[in-house]
């Protein structure tokens, strides 16, 4: 409910096409790359599951108080983000007056677009950029609040997406059910290293090809 009525809000304070776009393409296509990406590492996925059964047991669903208990799930998020921000050129900034960027001059007038996509996968900052590897964010601060810049899916400064905490705890909160809850097979027998990790560059970063994937309970409740 608060969820609904903060969307509200912030459809009233823009325009309505843009900002249903923003807020639902994002979190969506996040939560598809991070199914994609589990299925693709089925060790990690298996882990995910290992930690949820000892926090919470098989014989409830996930509630939101869980959520705090699970630093697993946290740095999968963190890493599907890394990997691929749905958002990965931000929105375009333009600049107020003539500026001096690290010996770059850019002029005043000019459109500037932050590559997120390109400084999550930056090799002076992450070891390993192109593995999926969640374990690098564990016992690691950095988070994506717009504080640490080499990871900014929400964008950073003034124009941060004003959803960063609620569109943050709706996926955890999303994706924790769906891992709790079921296990995942790819259909037609497709073994995980041919997981289809295609993505398909635009305003928004999507999957090229929607993921087909067979849930089957795997908890004793409901
Ligand atoms: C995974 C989920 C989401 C991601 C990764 C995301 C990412 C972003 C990014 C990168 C920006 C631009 C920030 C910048 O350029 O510095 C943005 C802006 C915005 N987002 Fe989100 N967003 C998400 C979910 C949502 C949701 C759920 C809503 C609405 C309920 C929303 C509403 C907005 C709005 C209205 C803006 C424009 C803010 C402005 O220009 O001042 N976003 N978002």
């Amino acid at each position: 409910m608060i969820g609904a009525i903060h969307f509200l809000k912030l459809v009233e304070s823009c325009d309505n096409r843009v900002a249903i776009d923003i807020g639902t393409d994002t979190t969506s296509n996040t939560l598809e790359w991070a199914i994609a990406e589990l299925l693709h590492n089925p060790t990690i996925l298996s882990e995910a599951q290992e930690e949820m059964d000892q926090i919470i047991g098989k014989g409830r669903p996930i509630e939101e108080e869980d959520l705090a208990r699970l630093p697993y799930l946290h740095a999968i998020i963190k890493e599907t983000f890394r990997l691929h921000p749905p958002t990965p050129l931000l929105l375009p900034r333009k600049a107020k007056e003539d500026v001096d960027l690290c010996g770059f001059r850019v002029p005043k007038g000019a459109k500037v677009l932050v590559n997120a996509w390109a400084i999550g996968r930056d090799p002076k900052t992450w070891d390993n950029p192109e593995l999926f590897w969640p374990e690098r964010f564990l016992g690691s601060n950095v988070d994506v609040e717009g504080q640490d810049f080499e990871l900014i899916p929400f964008g950073a400064g003034k124009r941060i997406c004003p959803a960063v905490g609620f569109a943050n705890r709706m996926l955890q909160l999303m994706l924790a059910s769906l891992v709790h809850s079921f296990a995942w097979k790819l259909e037609d027998g497709i073994a995980a290293e041919d997981t289809d990790m295609e993505d398909e560059f635009g305003i928004t970063l999507r999957k090229a090809r929607r993921l087909n994937a067979i849930p089957v309970h795997r908890i004793n409740c409901c």
